[in-house]
């Protein structure tokens, strides 16, 4: 089926006129909808999603003072002051068409009409319309842009991290949805970055939210946009960071946070790939590929009636869990050397190094914070330290390690059970029997407990 360039609202009360619109029109595939009664304009304008509109200038038959078709410019116009609208004028009435452009109308066409110029003129209407929705967007995703984090690669050595790149190569390419879990600070969006930055959608944004840090009031229009005037503080329209995603990938950071309301709402949206924006019930079409985080358990947010079970299954198609950094030491050293190396640079410190006692003990350390924790740390280190190897009082660490307070600190079974699984898996290079018989598991209790803990 060839793709219809655009949607025309015609409203003329000559039903000849409409016709003969409509059949033109049709011809070239361009979709029309059409009203003799200026009244309904508005409601037909707030419904369909029309690219351009034809106004006739007189409706009343015997008005020809055409006070009527400029009001309803006027009002077109406030609804949506991008919209081309193209009033159609009796011959020779020249002086009205120029009116009319001065208040904003896109050009004019006089009855009757030559069908050729008629087509050229709508045709442009809609490309110019279309141009200028695609710059908003655009404009849009550049503020977006700016204001998000710098492209850090994930970076790793341990089986962990080693089989989570070895999972990002194979779902990158796809569409699918992934789920990433991990404690806060483990590199949940940097996984996120990765999947978009090996994907086809590579060329496009990514867009990251953090529900968690989202009031309640400012959910909805932030994620769907809204119109002037939807709500008190619209000041002006706004389009919401779905539609900014369109084309590429949006970050759902704190997914578990997101109020049940929304939850349908964004079922709804990975249904049908369809946004509607707060105060308009024109639905605009959104191809994104949805990344969600969550350092809670969501799966007992669905058994507590807090999360849909639905949109679960939906949003995780692919589950990818992330250990705390504690469960893999291996990670540290490269972590630490490639902050350092940043930092040093920046500072313009080049000449500051790690002895080895040191990093043995950055690598004891439980890291709470994870490497969110790790990276302040070393930035810290490298701006305090008055000598070129740094020492664990630069790292403001030496404290805690006095007081024992190493990997084992907290006493939670379900983690401690998941780190031993890990670190048994890790030990034996990936062979899970191997890993179960060090454990004291049969291969199925071993294989269960693995997708509990989403290893
Ligand atoms: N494997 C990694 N390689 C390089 N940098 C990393 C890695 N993991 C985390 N970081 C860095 O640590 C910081 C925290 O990472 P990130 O924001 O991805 O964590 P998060 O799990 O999404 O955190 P939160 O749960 O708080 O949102 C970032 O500055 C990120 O660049």
């Amino acid at each position: 089926m060839v793709k219809s360039p655009g949607k025309v609202l015609l409203a003329d009360d000559d039903e000849f006129v409409l016709l003969s619109l409509k059949v033109l029109l049709e011809q070239h595939k361009i979709e029309v909808v059409s009203t003799s009664n200026p009244e309904r304009i508005m409601a037909l304008l707030e419904k369909e999603n029309v690219h351009a509109v034809m106004l006739d200038m007189n409706f009343r038959a015997g008005d020809t003072s055409s006070t009527q078709g400029l009001f309803w410019l006027g009002r077109i116009l406030e609804f949506n002051k991008d919209l081309p609208v193209i009033p159609l004028t009796a011959y020779g009435d020249i002086s009205l068409a120029v009116e009319a452009m001065k208040r904003g109308a896109h050009d004019f066409i006089t009855k009757p009409w030559e069908n050729e110029k008629l087509l050229a003129t709508i045709k442009n209407a809609i490309i110019l319309y279309e141009e200028k929705q695609k710059v908003k967007v655009l404009t849009a995703q550049q503020k977006i842009l700016t204001t998000s984090t710098q492209q850090q690669s994930l970076i790793g050595s341990s089986s962990a991290i080693e089989q989570i790149k070895n999972k990002i190569e194979k779902i990158a390419p796809t569409d699918t949805s992934v789920l990433i879990s991990g404690d806060n600070g483990t590199g949940k969006e940097v996984i996120a970055r990765e999947i978009h930055r090996c994907s086809k959608r590579n060329s496009h944004v990514f867009i990251s939210v953090d529900v968690g840090s989202l009031s309640e009031s400012i959910f909805e229009s932030e994620l769907f946009g809204h119109k002037k005037g939807a709500f008190t503080d619209a000041k002006e329209d706004r389009i919401g960071r779905i539609e900014a995603a369109h084309g590429g990938t949006l970050f759902l950071d704190e997914i578990g946070n997101l109020p049940l309301s929304l939850q349908a709402k964004l079922l709804s949206v990975l249904q049908h790939k369809i946004i509607t924006r707060l105060g308009t019930n024109q639905p605009i079409a959104v191809d994104v590929r949805i990344v969600c985080a969550t350092n809670s358990n969501l799966q007992g947010l669905v058994k507590e009636g807090k999360f849909r079970e639905d949109l679960y299954y939906r949003i995780n198609t692919v589950e990818i869990g992330i250990p705390p950094l504690a469960e893999r030491q291996e990670d540290i050293p490269l972590l630490v050397m490639h902050f350092l190396n940043k930092n040093a640079q920046h500072y313009q410190k080049e000449d500051r190094y790690i002895p080895e006692e040191v990093m043995t003990a950055l690598q004891k350390y439980r890291w709470p914070g994870n490497v969110r924790e790790l990276q302040h740390a070393v930035e810290r280190a490298v701006i305090l330290s008055e000598n070129q190897a740094l020492s664990l009082e630069d790292f403001g660490i030496s404290r805690h390690l006095q007081s024992g307070e190493l990997i084992f600190d907290h006493l939670n079974l379900e983690k401690l059970e998941a780190w031993a699984i890990r670190k048994a898996i890790a030990k034996h290079k990936g062979n899970i029997s191997h890993a179960a018989q060090e454990l004291g598991l049969s291969r199925g209790a071993m294989y269960r407990r693995m997708e509990r803990y989403a290893i």
